[in-house]
């Protein structure tokens, strides 16, 4: 590492500001600093492995080249610059790269906000890709995405098992129906916790049985509006067609548990299509692409060998099929817009997405982009955090796997177990807000 220290601060982010990689107590720092030479690594066995298969041996090498190049950029801290591409994403990426460079006097990979370099990290991968001839629509992270899968695959079975027992009993009393969507709710919550960028690159294995699991993980959960999302969900509106948004995180597991939530909502009539909104390009590891979307459902119908899988593969290509469950990869998702900036970014998506009954966000990095990324005061209310981002009811499931947080209650202190306080790791106070463990549920309407 050749960085000149003078540029980073041995603290954390300050309160109220947005989160950056040159304050070496932060998240940011360590995933800069620490995560990136790893996920870079990943990549770059997968390509020497690929090499043995292919005549395109130079350009792998030529990429693997570029990789090493981009990760020293990284450690360096250098400044960014514009990508080198006329794809329609990186001409909006380069508008707003000119803006940034015209309003801030350093544009660099630590001194720049986090949020900002981190997404731009995925654009220069997907440079990369693009300028070769073999490789332009290679997924770096495709087999990743695929081993996770495997490794969840029984506790999807014993899922897919226990609902289509639930989802055969169409007339639930409204206890039971409700019991139903709060299991539902946190399993897509917990979905969460398996995401392979914070994991880099390995997936865990996912053994645990996951309805007993939603139980005992409740404990963990710092924020609750579970019942107020319900509540939402029963009045009535006059939207038509009924619709539900899940703004997609990760693939395999996680998107296994937002299918189920999206089944529920779909076989009680909460809605009558559920909008999956995932990533246009190989983005954060292990986010769904409409290619994982397509390959997933394919996978579980066909490949499964467990029947439960391939019945609900069944059920959900069904869906597909008749256009109850739909993907949209709309660009707005891999800029690196805070969505509060929405209205006027991209005012059609905004207009679109106030269509909905609800918008459901997913995780870690949907959740860094609701509140700006900023380093809030945990009492600050989600409401306030969102900055006026309200195009319709919107909600976030995640677990906590950065510094920035809200909505919490002043007793939050009380459901965090010690040795989560106490942590040698980032040498900071604040592991709990970052190793998955804990979660929140919130709504704002
Ligand atoms: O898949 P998620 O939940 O969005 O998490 C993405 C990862 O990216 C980050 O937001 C930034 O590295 C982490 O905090 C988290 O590990």
């Amino acid at each position: 590492m050749a960085c000149n220290n003078d540029q980073f601060l041995e603290q954390n982010t300050p309160k109220n500001e947005p989160l950056r990689g040159k304050y070496m107590k932060s998240f940011g720092y360590h995933s800069l600093m620490r995560r990136m030479p790893t996920v870079f690594s990943e990549i770059t066995g997968l390509l020497k492995a690929k090499q043995f298969n292919l005549a395109n041996k130079e350009e792998i090498n030529n990429v693997i080249d570029k990789l090493e190049l981009l990760l020293s950029e990284i450690l360096n801290n250098n400044p960014l610059r514009k990508i080198d591409s006329t794809s329609t994403l990186s001409l909006m990426w380069n508008q707003i790269l000119e803006k940034k460079f015209n309003s801030d006097s350093v544009v660099t990979w630590f001194e720049t906000e986090w949020l900002f370099t981190e997404n731009y990290l995925y654009i220069r991968l997907k440079e990369i890709f693009e300028k070769t001839k073999t490789l332009q629509n290679y997924d770096p992270f495709k087999q990743l995405k695929y081993n996770a899968f495997d490794e969840s695959e029984t506790t999807m079975i014993a899922i897919a098992e226990f609902l289509i027992i639930q989802f055969s009993k169409k007339e639930l009393d409204i206890t039971s129906l409700k019991a139903l969507f709060n299991q539902m709710l946190k399993i897509c919550l917990w979905g969460n916790r398996f995401d392979l960028s914070l994991n880099i690159g390995k997936s865990k294995n996912i053994t645990e049985d996951p309805l007993e699991a939603i139980v005992s993980l409740d404990k963990y959960i710092l924020a609750d509006h579970s019942d107020e999302i319900w509540n939402t969900l029963n009045v009535s509106t006059d939207k038509s067609p009924k619709i539900i948004d899940i703004i997609l995180d990760n693939s395999a597991y996680e998107l296994f548990t937002d299918m189920c939530l999206a089944d529920f909502f779909v076989t009680y009539g909460f809605a009558e299509v559920v909008v999956f909104h995932g990533k246009s390009i190989p983005w954060y590891v292990s986010d769904v692409t409409k290619p994982d979307f397509e390959h997933f459902l394919n996978r579980l119908e066909k490949q499964c060998t467990s029947s439960a899988l391939q019945k609900i593969g069944n059920r959900w290509n069904n869906y597909y099929t008749a256009g109850k469950f739909v993907i949209e990869c709309e660009e707005f998702w891999t800029l690196p817009h805070c969505y509060s900036a929405m209205a006027n970014e991209d005012s059609e998506l905004y207009k679109k997405l106030g269509t909905s009954q609800l918008l459901i966000f997913k995780g870690d990095l949907n959740y860094r982009k609701l509140i700006g990324d900023i380093n809030w005061e945990p009492s600050t209310t989600f409401k306030d955090a969102l900055c006026r981002f309200q195009p319709t009811a919107v909600v976030a499931l995640r677990t906590l796997k950065c510094d920035c947080v809200c909505g919490l209650n002043s007793d939050y202190e009380t459901k965090i177990d010690e040795n989560d306080k106490d942590n040698n790791y980032l040498s900071s106070t604040n592991y709990w807000q970052v190793n998955g463990k804990y979660a929140v549920v919130h709504l704002s309407k």
